[in-house]
């Protein structure tokens, strides 16, 4: 399926600023993308990188558009420019695995969508020509609303590995905790762990750990 995966990796991650310096926070997020990319390659996708600005991207084969308008216009435009399905999925799910995403991919639904915690919406797939995104704020809950307006048949898709987008530090520990691809190896070698006090699961950073490339 026609994957549009949108990313912006110039100053990415910005939650993530009390953990990580700006050039890290440009590493990590293009580490998690690459998971993505190769998650929706490996599950049968067709990944398409849509971007606000040129980028350096290892992903040779992966068609990139620009697009420097906000997320949601983007987006909507990639939507317009392909009647057929399409699944949007977000470039900061790092736990995103292939037999997941290919399960989002067939099921059933003119709009498929993802919920990422706290109210986002993490992936979709969009059957319906006249559906289309509003990124930010309760997005999930916006996405189911104009499925139904449209006259779309919607689907929740419940998935802990596509709910968990990275956004704040403590976002990390699921990473540690559940991930082995590129962005979970950069944030060990960037000398982050698992803590345990209290009961309860945190994360330090026990050293700058160096170049974590
Ligand atoms: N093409 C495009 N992608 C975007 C834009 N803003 C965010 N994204 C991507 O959309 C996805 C979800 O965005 P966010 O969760 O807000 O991630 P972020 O902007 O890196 O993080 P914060 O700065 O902490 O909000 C990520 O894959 C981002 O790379 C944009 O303006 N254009
Ligand atoms: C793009 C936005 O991401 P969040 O800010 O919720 O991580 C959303 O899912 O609507």
């Amino acid at each position: 399926m026609h994957t549009v995966v949108p990313f912006s990796g110039t100053d990415p991650c910005t939650r993530l600023s009390p953990v990580l310096e700006p050039a890290e926070r440009r590493e990590f997020a293009a580490a998690m993308r690459d998971d993505v990319l190769d998650a929706v390659d490996a599950a049968g996708g067709d990944p398409e990188l849509v971007v606000p600005e040129p980028l350096d991207c290892d992903q040779a084969d992966v068609p990139v558009t620009v697009d420097d308008r906000d997320l949601s216009t983007a987006v909507n435009a990639a939507l317009d420019a392909d009647a057929g399905p399409t699944a949007v999925v977000m470039a900061d799910l790092a736990l995103a695995e292939p037999r997941t995403l290919a399960a989002l991919f067939e099921a059933d639904g003119d709009v498929v969508v993802a919920p990422g915690r706290g109210g986002g919406t993490n992936a979709l797939v969009v059957r319906h020509p006249d559906f289309r995104v509003d990124y930010h704020g309760a997005s999930f809950l916006d996405h189911l609303r104009a499925a139904r307006d449209a006259g779309a048949s919607v689907r929740e898709f419940d998935s802990h590995r596509l709910a968990t987008d990275v956004d704040e530090p403590d976002d990390l520990a699921e990473l540690l905790l559940h991930g082995d691809g590129r962005a979970t190896r950069w944030l060990r070698q960037a000398g982050f762990d698992l803590t345990v006090a209290d009961g309860r699961v945190g994360v330090e950073r026990t050293t700058s750990g160096g170049d974590p490339t």
